[in-house]
Formats: C-alpha cells, sequence, structure tokens
C-alpha cells in the first residue's frame, strides 16, 4: 500500500492544497506540522532544506506545486486526460500569480506599509485577477461550477485555499464574482472536504 507523509510547518501555506487533495481523495497520510522550535533538527534532512515535503513510499519529493501535481494525478483529481490536466494547470498557475501578487502584502510586518500595499492591490490589481479566474471557469467548466469539466480537481482546491486567504484580507474581496463564490461554496460542500474543514487545526495563514 502506498504510503505518505507530508512535512510542513502548522499552518496552511504551501502545503494545505496538498492536504485538501488528500483529504478530497479519502486518502490516508500523515501530516507532519514542524514547530519553529525544532525545525532547525528537520532542517538539514530535507532535500533542498525546505519544506514543504512529501515522502512517497520512502522518498522524497521537493516543491509544492509539484507535490500537489504529483497528488492530483495519483488521486484523478488532475483532469479527465492530457488536455483537461492542461486546463488544470493554467488554472493552477492563474491561482498562482495571485499567491505571488498577496503574498508580500501577507508577508509585510510594518502596518502602515501593510495598509497601502493593500489598498493598492485592492484596487488596481485584484480584479484583473479575478476576471482571469472566471474567464477560465466558464471557458473550462462546461457550464457548471468547476473551474474544469463536470467535477473537482486540483484547480478548484487551488482556488479554495488562495481564496481563503484573500477573504482573510479582505471579506469583500469575491463580492463582485458569483461564480467563484459558488466554486468556493461547491468545495465546502463536499462531504470529505467539509470534515477536514472541520476538523483541521486553526492557524494564522
Ligand atoms: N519553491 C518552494 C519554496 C519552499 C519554501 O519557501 N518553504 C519555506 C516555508 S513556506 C521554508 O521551508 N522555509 C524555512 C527555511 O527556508 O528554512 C515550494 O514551493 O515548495
Amino acid at each position: 500500500m502506498a504510503s505518505y507523509k507530508l512535512y510542513y510547518f502548522n499552518v496552511r501555506g504551501r502545503a494545505e492544497v496538498s492536504r485538501l487533495l488528500f483529504a478530497a481523495a479519502g486518502q490516508r497520510f500523515e501530516d507532519i506540522r514542524i514547530e519553529q522550535s525544532t525545525w532547525p533538527a528537520y532542517k538539514s534532512q530535507m532535500p533542498l532544506g525546505q519544506m514543504p515535503v512529501l515522502e512517497f513510499n520512502g522518498t522524497q519529493l521537493v516543491q509544492s506545486i509539484t507535490i500537489a501535481r504529483f497528488l492530483a494525478r495519483q488521486f484523478r483529481l488532475g483532469g479527465k486526460d492530457g488536455f483537461e490536466l492542461a486546463k488544470v494547470e493554467a488554472v493552477v498557475d492563474t491561482v498562482s500569480d495571485l499567491v505571488s501578487a498577496i503574498t508580500p502584502i501577507r508577508r509585510e510586518q510594518d502596518e502602515r506599509k501593510k495598509h497601502d500595499m493593500l489598498q493598492k492591490f485592492l484596487s488596481e490589481q485584484l480584479s484583473k485577477h479575478l476576471q482571469d479566474l472566471e474567464i477560465l471557469g466558464r471557458l473550462y467548466g462546461q457550464g457548471g461550477p468547476y473551474f474544469v469539466g463536470n467535477s473537482l480537481t486540483l484547480a478548484d482546491l487551488a482556488f479554495y485555499d488562495a481564496g481563503q486567504s484573500l477573504l482573510e484580507m479582505d471579506r469583500t474581496a469575491l463580492n463582485n464574482h458569483p461564480w467563484l463564490k459558488q466554486n468556493r461554496s461547491e468545495v465546502e460542500r463536499h462531504p470529505r472536504i467539509a470534515e477536514y474543514l472541520r476538523n483541521r487545526p486553526i492557524t494564522a495563514f
């Protein structure tokens, strides 16, 4: 039987999409959450000195998006054929553009600077990111609530997680984007994901 161990800090961060994939697939895995205080002892055991790291049948895989794409393929959540797979990856890459834009704001420690960065992002950049995602959902989603085809994929989980970070910054961020809101609701309604969301540790990011 395949064995999966996922090493990361006790935050959603770069590991949460993979955790959501495990949840959606109903696949057991060891969710190893390293505290910052014990990280120095682990760092040298990680191939690139960073996490997340997935240990699959004893071999370590690095890079969060690679890990998520591997798990999606393993669990048939990456698209039903080669072209669907490419559509899913196009959505994931578009979500990554959004995540890259919000990460520096979330990390800014100076409250004044953070506020200014957020206002600039909300007024100048956010709507383009969300419009791009809605365009892809309508283009690939066959008129339904999922980003690609007519069932849940990595694309939906990637946006679900990024959407949470966005909503934590601005609760109204998706108000003008009903399709994206509906897409996140569909993810939350998935019975295994709903159970995971009820039980996962609550963390700051
Ligand atoms: N490109 C890598 C980046 C990994 C990364 O930056 N990991 C950070 C946590 S989000 C880390 O391990 N930081 C601790 C360190 O570098 O010592 C990925 O996506 O997995």
